[in-house]
């Protein structure tokens, strides 16, 4: 199967992941499993898959599909589903590239307004006051977010959004995922919330940041800065430190690399630290794993319910689908997970874009500013709307 026609082939409602290692397109409903209880969805999931596995192997194509795919808000606790699919169709390929690059841009139109939710201003007293929080709760990080409004005259191209997010980032995990009510997510996260094959285990937390630049001097200039940067490095290692202690009960090795790497994507450098592990009971699903570690402090902050409840506070709107996890499991317990970042929740003439950044005591209200701008330039580029560069 080529994988640039899956690209193609995809269409708003589909839902699309495209990695490093693989491309997957599914279509349609098979059976939909919705709830704001991700225990439950997961053993609903993990029920319906086993079901189908033992099952064997059917005259009906539709009823041998052994995989699911969907999303996981934000904040599990919200008034947000949880949302998985067992499509009626799904095709699968290789990585997209090479083969992605030769696909031809496509036009998404001029948006007709755009409206930053809250205001810079507003974003960078929120920074402000999350500094000063973080001393009187007791924090270690928070992450706080920004959107902006994208209006339109015509409805959205999720499809020429998706495409072009593909074609635009070779590395990463591209995602278009259906929501209830006819909405999309769609986006290019760097970061993988956790993959699970057979008994392999693999975390790839990112925290800090820095923006890529045209200028090959400032881009690597850039990137040193971050690499030793004390307040980047704080913000890291308090994410690393988290995702290694909940996925150490599960796994009878964990290995976590003591020194974070830099990781580039078209638009930001960020660290980076790979964490593998093998799993300790092979019962426990890729899906499972993603639960327990999200949310982690790269989009919440630790301790987690005071950063979430410090989110709640500070932030004008309920975060939805971003920074929840989008990604597949299938009835032999593996699959893959991405954190929902850089990316977009797409209405029919209207689509929300968000960024975030980890604020730690030495956090500057500007700097996260500049950041959150930065990170919008993932999704802006794909809409043709960019950029700085
Ligand atoms: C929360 C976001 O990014 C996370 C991932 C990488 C670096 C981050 C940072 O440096 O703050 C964030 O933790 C986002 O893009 O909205």
């Amino acid at each position: 199967m080529d994988a640039a026609r899956l690209v193609e082939d995809f269409r708003h409602g589909d839902f699309l992941l495209a990695t490093d290692t693989s491309t997957l397109l599914a279509s349609g409903i098979g059976a939909e499993i919705v709830d704001t209880d991700e225990d439950a969805l997961t053993d609903r999931v993990t029920r319906i898959l086993r079901d189908r596995d033992h099952r064997g192997p059917s005259t009906d194509d539709e009823a041998d599909i052994r995989t699911a795919v969907g999303v996981l808000p934000f904040d599990a606790a919200s008034s947000t589903p949880a949302r998985m699919v067992v499509p009626a169709t799904l095709r699968s390929a290789g990585p997209p590239h090479p083969g992605a690059g030769r696909l031809e841009r496509l036009d998404v139109p001029t948006p007709s307004a755009i409206r930053a939710v809250p205001s810079e201003d507003a974003h960078m007293s929120a920074v402000a006051t999350a500094v000063t929080e973080l001393a009187v709760r007791d924090l270690r990080k928070v992450v706080l977010a920004r959107a902006l409004d994208v209006e339109f005259t015509e409805p959205v191209p999720t499809e020429a959004i998706a495409g072009n997010l593909v074609r635009d980032n070779r590395h990463g995990y591209v995602f278009a995922a259906g929501l209830p009510g006819e909405r999309v997510l769609v986006g290019a996260s760097p970061e993988l919330l956790v993959s699970r094959h057979g008994r392999q285990v693999v975390s790839h937390p990112h925290a800090g940041s820095m923006p890529r630049s045209a200028d090959p001097e400032v881009d690597a200039a850039n990137a040193r800065r971050l690499l030793s940067s004390k307040k980047d490095r704080v913000e890291h290692a308090v994410l690393t430190e988290a995702v290694a202690e909940t996925l150490r009960p599960f796994c009878s090795r964990l290995d976590v690399p003591d020194e974070p790497r830099l990781e580039r994507t078209p638009t930001m450098w960020h660290l980076g630290t790979r964490i593998t592990g093998e799993l300790a009971d092979p019962d426990v699903t890729a899906l499972r794993l993603a639960a327990a570690l999200h949310p982690t402090p790269a989009i919440c902050g630790t301790p987690t319910s005071s950063a979430r409840e410090l989110v709640r506070e500070l932030e004008p709107f309920d975060r939805g689908y971003y920074a929840g996890t989008v990604g597949w499991v299938n009835a032999d317990g593996d699959g893959e997970w991405a954190v929902s970042i850089r990316c977009a929740d797409t209405g029919a003439k209207h689509l929300r874009m968000y960024a975030g950044g980890g604020i730690v005591p030495d956090s500057d209200p500007r700097a996260e500013l500049d950041e959150t701008s930065a990170k919008f330039a993932t999704l802006a580029r794909a809409m043709g709307l960019d950029t700085s560069e």
